[in-house]
Order: C-alpha cells, then structure tokens, then sequence
C-alpha cells in the first residue's frame, strides 16, 4: 500500500492536519462552514456543550454538540483557493490514516453545511432573504485543476449557460448541492443556481474605481437565465468548490446564505448581523 510523503500529507508535530490544527477526534460528522471567523463562536453560542475549540490562521474550530447531535463549526476565510485547503485536509482526517500515511479502505462520509452571506440577483428577493443553493456554477478557477467530472444535471446546466453566455471571461464548471441534505435542512426556502466567483469587486461586476468586465447588462442576462425553471439567484465565492470537491470525495455538501447585497435595486442590509444571526438560528433548527 502506497505511503502518503511529508510533503504531500503535511502534519504539524503533534500530529495535527497543518492548516487547520485539527486532529481527527476533534471532528465532528457535521460539518457548518463560515467565512468569517467572528461567525464561528456566532454559531457556537447555541451548542449546548463546547467540547474542543482551536484557531490557526484564519481557521477557527468549535466542536461540540446540540442535544445529541455532535457539530463542528470552522471557519474558512474569504474564496475558493482556502476551500481546496478545509476540504482536503478535513477529509483528510476523516480518511487517511495519519500515522500510517495511508488511505483508509473504509471511508467516512462528512455533512458540509456553509452558513454564509451572499449577494441576490433577483428583484423579489429582498435583503434578508434566506437562500439556497441547488446547483453551482464555478467561475473561479478551482475545480479546473481537478480531474473532475460533473454528474448529468450539473452537465446540462453548464451546456445551458455556456450556450447562452458563450463569451465569459473565464472557463466555468458546475456542481449540484446534495439533493437529500438540501431538502432536510433549506426544504422551503427560496433556492436556486449560485454562481462563485474569485473575488468580490470586478468578478462579482462591481466597479469602484477599476471598471468589471461583467457589465451590467450581463448581470441583468443573469437574472433572466434558468435552467429547467430553476434561476440564478445569488453571487458568493466558495459554494462551488465546497459543493463540487465535497462530491468528487463522497461527502454530502449544501450552501445556505443570507442576502445582504440586492444588486438588482443597489442595496445592502441595514441589520446584516441580526440577518446572519437568523441564518445560524433557522439551519440550527434543522439539524
Ligand atoms: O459571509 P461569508 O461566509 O464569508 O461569504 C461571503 O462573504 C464574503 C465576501 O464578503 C465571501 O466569503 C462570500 O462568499
Ligand atoms: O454581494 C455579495 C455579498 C456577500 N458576499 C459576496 O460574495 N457578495
């Protein structure tokens, strides 16, 4: 059986996964990621027991449980680039052996559930709306580095919207939220295709002083477009990598977020952290 390197599977000296600081007890099956790291103890704060907490860079992890139910919450900083580090490394935890440096032959399937905030695209869904993401379209540049290949729904979404937007800055993938985690926790919420960009200003069309090349009529083009009724309804920047790598490792993945940002009226939350705090409260709930 092949061992894993030093410099392939990198552990700190106590033996802890090297971003994150976690080792593989401190984990629990359910998995809520945030963004921002103040949001961590934002979430933590409705566990009825904190078992284990840690930080490292922008990675902080509470672990502890909610009646029965054991939940880890951690924080992945702001992109896709730091969730191709929380993916690998917490399925790493889950199914390498660390000592051995071997792939475990059985494997342990991990819930990912992000708790984010996101900017809406569509005119009926106000600041404050809570949103999901059925299915994903990539324009970061992640999933392209991976040999991946997407399910047959996720196929003809990206046949969809590459057919209708043949000339976009990037090349695009797609990916599909888990179709079961999705209807026990967001079953009636507003939901729809997000699309994950690399950045917030000019990827996301913004323009301050640096004009985006994604002009305002392509935002409004954005808006109109759906897939088998299905329309794109928010701009983030980590739900396709989560979605996608957690798939290809056989994990269940599903984004939840809150509107702040309306970018078909120019608004943005008068109250974002009561917003955020009815997220957390309203997925908690669920589990
Ligand atoms: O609120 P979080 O979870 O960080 O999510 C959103 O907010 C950040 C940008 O402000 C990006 O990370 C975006 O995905
Ligand atoms: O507009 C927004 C708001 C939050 N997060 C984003 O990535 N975009």
């Amino acid at each position: 059986m092949s061992t894993l390197s030093p410099s392939e599977l990198v552990l700190n000296p106590d033996g802890s996964i090297y971003h994150l600081h976690l080792r593989p007890e401190h984990l629990a099956d359910t998995i809520i990621t945030v963004g921002d790291p103040d949001r961590v103890p934002k979430v933590s704060q409705y566990f009825d027991e904190l078992e284990f907490s840690t930080q490292k860079r922008e990675f902080v992890t509470h672990t502890g449980r909610i009646g029965n139910k054991r939940l880890t919450v951690l924080s992945t900083g702001i992109g896709p680039d730091n969730i191709d580090i929380v993916l690998n490394e917490l399925d790493a935890l889950a199914n390498i052996d660390l000592e051995n440096r071997t792939i475990r032959s059985k494997k342990r399937q991990l819930n990912f559930i992000r708790v984010g905030t996101t900017g809406g695209l569509q005119a009926d869904h106000p600041v404050g709306t809570l949103v999901s993401s059925s299915h994903t379209i990539g324009m970061d540049n992640l999933l392209h580095f991976y040999d991946y290949t997407p399910e047959a729904e996720a196929r003809e979404l990206l046949t969809a919207f590459t057919g209708q937007f043949p000339e976009l800055p990037v090349p695009v993938y797609a990916g599909k939220a888990n179709p079961d985690l999705l209807n026990s926790v967001t079953g009636n919420w507003a939901q729809g295709i997000t699309i994950t960009f690399p950045g917030f200003y000019a990827p996301q069309g913004r323009s301050l002083r640096l004009a985006s090349r994604i002009s305002p009529e392509l935002l409004d083009s954005f808006a109109d477009f759906s897939f088998r009724g299905t329309r794109i309804t928010n701009f983030e920047m980590e739900t396709s990598a989560l979605l996608c790598l957690a798939g290809m490792l056989g994990h269940r993945a599903i984004s939840c977020s809150v509107i702040l940002a309306n970018r078909h009226d120019g608004t943005f939350s008068q109250d974002s952290a009561g917003d955020v705090d009815r997220l957390i409260r309203t997925v908690l709930e669920q589990l």
